[in-house]
């Protein structure tokens, strides 16, 4: 993670006393969940115009175009969802139920994993919740490298299950992520000598990525709740898992916010933070947020790319007289 991250979330720990929220159990929605009517702006509001709405584009990874394709949607959406990228389904029905698992058990064991205030892995409320005056209707679990530390004191006796999943998602994502990235570069003409950091071989070792997994509980008030507070990711680029539940929400400039629908089997690809700054603002970091529903639970795990925790990222030189 970039030490100004991590400087600035020092600077705002997250302390616990409300993480004992049993989200469950509560009938009505406490004030301290409870948002501003303007935090929920969500135009076109009418439904007329829903059928005109554009959609976050999905690419097949197979289909030969994608380099091409890929390039188009970062520098106009910096969003895009894929299909047919490889990872077994398999082992997305595994996180999904590994991470269930974990949101699922009681709040006090939950809380033996707790993350520390000014930490990064662990159990808790998203870690932007420090910014914000309300708070946000969902849980989280962030993995940094090994989760066997966490996942030993969650479970005891089947903690390597658990941890086995993990890793081999993590090992998945890792090579999804490397070769996304050369696909986002690629089409800016940025290859291996562009950037020292990708390694003699481009594969991007040291490469820092937490896996933070996502759950939002059924909510007595959505419209006046909050999954997720509209973010940026601070990463080069993020992987998304989403179950079959939407709530996911782009905001696109003079539409408003717009659903991301789930696509059985893909991922949500954001741009983040640091791609933008790297691709010298041609590709833009896209904000984002969670909203909840009554009825459905939902769940997500992304995973968040980033360089490692030594470089510094600045806009490509090849890329500085480039037009916006
Ligand atoms: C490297 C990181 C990115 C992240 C903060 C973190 O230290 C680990 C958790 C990440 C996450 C996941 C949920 C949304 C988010 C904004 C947050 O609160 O924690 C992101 C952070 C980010 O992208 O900056
Ligand atoms: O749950 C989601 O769909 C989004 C999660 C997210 O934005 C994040 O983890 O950074
Ligand atoms: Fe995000």
């Amino acid at each position: 993670m970039p030490s100004d991250l991590s400087d600035a979330f020092r600077a705002h720990p997250v302390y616990l006393h409300h993480q004992h929220t049993d989200f469950n159990s509560l009938q009505e929605l406490p004030e301290s969940y409870t948002w501003k009517q303007q935090d929920h702006e969500q135009y076109p509001s009418s439904k007329d115009s829903f059928s005109l709405q554009e959609t976050v584009p999905v690419i097949d990874l197979m289909d030969p175009n994608a380099p091409k394709l890929v390039g188009h949607a970062c520098k106009t959406w910096g969003v895009f969802q894929v299909i047919n990228h490889g990872i077994p389904t398999s082992l997305l029905h595994e996180i999904e139920w590994a991470g269930k698992t974990l949101f699922s058990l009681p709040p006090q064991q939950k809380h033996r994993a707790a993350r520390s205030p000014d930490g990064v892995s662990g159990y808790g409320v998203a870690r932007i919740s420090s910014f914000f005056p309300k708070l946000m209707w969902s849980e989280g679990f962030t993995v940094v490298g090994s989760p066997l530390d966490h996942f030993r004191k969650l479970w005891p006796q089947d903690y390597s299950e658990y941890c086995d999943i993990v890793v081999e998602y993590e090992k998945e994502m890792k090579m999804l992520a490397g070769r996304l990235l050369w696909l986002m570069l690629d089409a800016l003409g940025i290859s291996k000598d562009d950037i020292k950091w990708a390694g003699p071989k481009g594969d991007f070792k040291g490469a820092t990525a937490p896996l933070q997994m996502n759950s939002y509980p059924i909510c007595p008030d959505p419209d006046r709740a909050m999954g997720l507070a509209a973010h940026t990711d601070s990463t080069l680029l993020t992987i998304l898992y989403q179950n079959s539940i939407s709530g996911l929400q782009v905001h696109r400039e003079g539409k408003g916010w717009l659903t991301v629908p789930p696509v059985q089997g893909g991922f949500v690809i954001n741009v983040g933070d640091l791609l933008h700054i790297l691709s010298n603002g041609l590709y833009p970091t896209v904000l984002h947020r969670v909203i909840t529903n009554r009825t459905k639970p939902r769940f997500s795990v992304a995973y968040l790319y980033g360089p490692p925790s030594n470089v510094t990222i600045s806009p490509l030189s090849k890329l500085e007289y480039m037009d916006q």
